[in-house]
């Protein structure tokens, strides 16, 4: 029978449980003075590396394996990252507070010389990552991100794990706001080379990189072919806590690091937005308008502090509370019609639903959090294909707004009767008062009209 599976060198098929050959287990490896062997199990749906000797000596998790390595013909470490055990008593299996990752690498000395040796690195890299070849990527990072660490975060913590995992890279640290834009364009190089692009730094610096690829005159098919990742080195972080959050891992450099090492790759929402100045932009995380994008844009003079300027500003915002008037119209996610929004300049269709008056906030995300620690939309997921929209309108009191901002980390917010959520395939927002911004993934556009629509699955994701 024709088989379509990738294969190895030497014609070891790809797919799981296949590829481990008997000829390994004729290896024997040194572990502190005693003969151990290295075997695969697969029982119960769960793969590991078994090292033996006269006893079971260790399991390796699959899941928990980024990459192996073959040093000076004999030594091979396994670069394990397992979930840290709760300190007392055993772990819950049934337990959904995810736990942090830590470095348990396995090492393993064989005790002669042993042909099978590079194929066996070779397997557990494509076991643990779906494949044996090496992976390039396009590194870019913004030094100005969050608390502007985003490079020594890069070099010290994410470029260990890039070498264990097999993945070379080549890096590009922006020198400048729109840096980022002008190397995902046509004319800002070549990306045939690469398997992946990862954003270093905040949701600013992704969503600079996809108007680059808005662009392009091949969007479509870069966006087919190129998988995006972000590692969290910015201020809010959004995308990234929600990918750990899918991922039932904890917020960290180290989780989303892991995530792009392990090369699971999965379609992800955009939208299009369009401004009444007839400019296009792509989005992957949130537009705001109202309280929440004045806190997000006018607290960028409080940027030393980090992720606290949004707390900060927000109780001085709260305290000098504003209204915000406009018309919010939307193509309800229940309708079958097309939800493709009209021209800016003509009326919506009549089936689109519309509220007018005086807003405190209107927050529309794609993703399960617009920050980390803001888990906005509980009810979401990456690929939903619907906006979830968050509305307080002006009869919402300071009290009743300040509970529902205290609420945002845990979601809570959804439950409080004065908050309206939304869910839609494409909207309209035509502010009147001009007394705000309008933040897209935490970058500021044009004030004025604008509309919506969700471009589903249109991107990949690595988690
Ligand atoms: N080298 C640079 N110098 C100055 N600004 C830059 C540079 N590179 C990128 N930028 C700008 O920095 C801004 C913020 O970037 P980024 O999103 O990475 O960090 P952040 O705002 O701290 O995080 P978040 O968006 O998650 O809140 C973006 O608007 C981007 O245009």
């Amino acid at each position: 029978m024709m088989t379509t599976e990738p294969l190895l060198s030497d014609g070891i098929k790809m797919s799981h449980g296949d590829i481990w050959r008997p000829e390994f287990s004729t290896i024997t490896f040194d572990t502190d003075g005693s003969e151990v062997t290295l075997g695969y199990s697969d029982d119960g749906g769960e793969q590991k590396l078994v090292v033996s000797g006269d006893k079971v000596v260790s399991e390796v998790y699959i899941s928990d394996v980024i990459g192996a390595e073959l040093k000076e013909g004999m030594e091979i470490t396994i670069y394990n990252y397992p979930k840290v055990e709760p300190r007392c008593g055993r772990s819950d299996p049934t337990s959904a507070v995810p736990r942090p990752r830590r470095a348990a690498h396995v090492r393993l000395m064989a005790r002669s010389d042993n042909p099978f040796l590079p194929l066996l690195v070779d397997c557990i890299r494509t076991l643990a990552t779906g494949t044996a070849a090496t992976r390039k990527f396009l590194v870019v990072v913004n030094p100005c991100s969050g608390k502007r660490k985003a490079l020594m975060q890069c070099d010290q913590e994410v470029r260990p794990l890039f070498a264990q995992s097999n993945i070379d890279f080549d890096l590009l640290v922006t020198t400048h706001a729109g840096h980022a834009t002008e190397r995902m364009k046509e004319d800002g190089g070549d990306l045939s080379e690469y398997d992946g692009v990862i954003a270093v730094g905040g949701d600013g610096l992704l969503y600079e990189m996809m108007q680059g690829v808005q662009a392009r005159g091949d969007c479509n098919d870069l966006l087919r072919r190129m998988t995006f990742g972000i590692i969290p080195a910015g201020s809010g972080n959004g995308l990234a806590a929600s990918i750990v959050h899918s991922a039932g891992e904890v917020d960290s450099i180290l989780a989303n690091t892991f995530v792009i090492c392990k090369n699971g790759s999965k379609p992800s929402d955009l939208s299009l937005y369009e401004t009444a100045a007839g400019n296009k932009y792509l989005s992957f995380l949130s537009c705001s308008w109202g309280i929440v994008a004045d806190v997000d844009l006018e607290s960028e003079v409080l940027r030393v502090l980090g992720p606290l300027r949004f707390d900060v500003y927000a109780v001085w915002r709260m305290l000098s509370l504003k209204r915000y008037s406009g018309t919010f119209s939307y193509h309800p996610a229940e309708l079958d019609s097309a939800p493709q929004p009209p021209l800016l300049d003509m009326p919506v269709p009549s089936d689109w639903l519309s509220i007018s008056g005086e807003f405190l906030c209107f927050w529309t995300t794609q993703t399960t959090h617009a920050a980390q620690k803001m888990y906005t939309s509980p009810g979401s997921s990456m690929n939903d294909g619907l906006f979830h929209i968050m509305i307080l309108t002006a009869e919402c009191s300071r009290l009743q707004l300040l509970q529902s901002f205290l609420a945002f980390e845990n979601g809570g917010h959804v439950k409080h009767k004065h908050v309206k959520i939304i869910k839609c395939k494409a909207y309209r927002l035509e502010p009147e008062s001009d007394n705000s911004h309008v933040d897209l993934d935490g970058e500021e556009i044009e004030y004025g009209a604008f509309q919506a629509s969700v471009q589903q699955s249109a991107m990949k994701l690595y988690y």
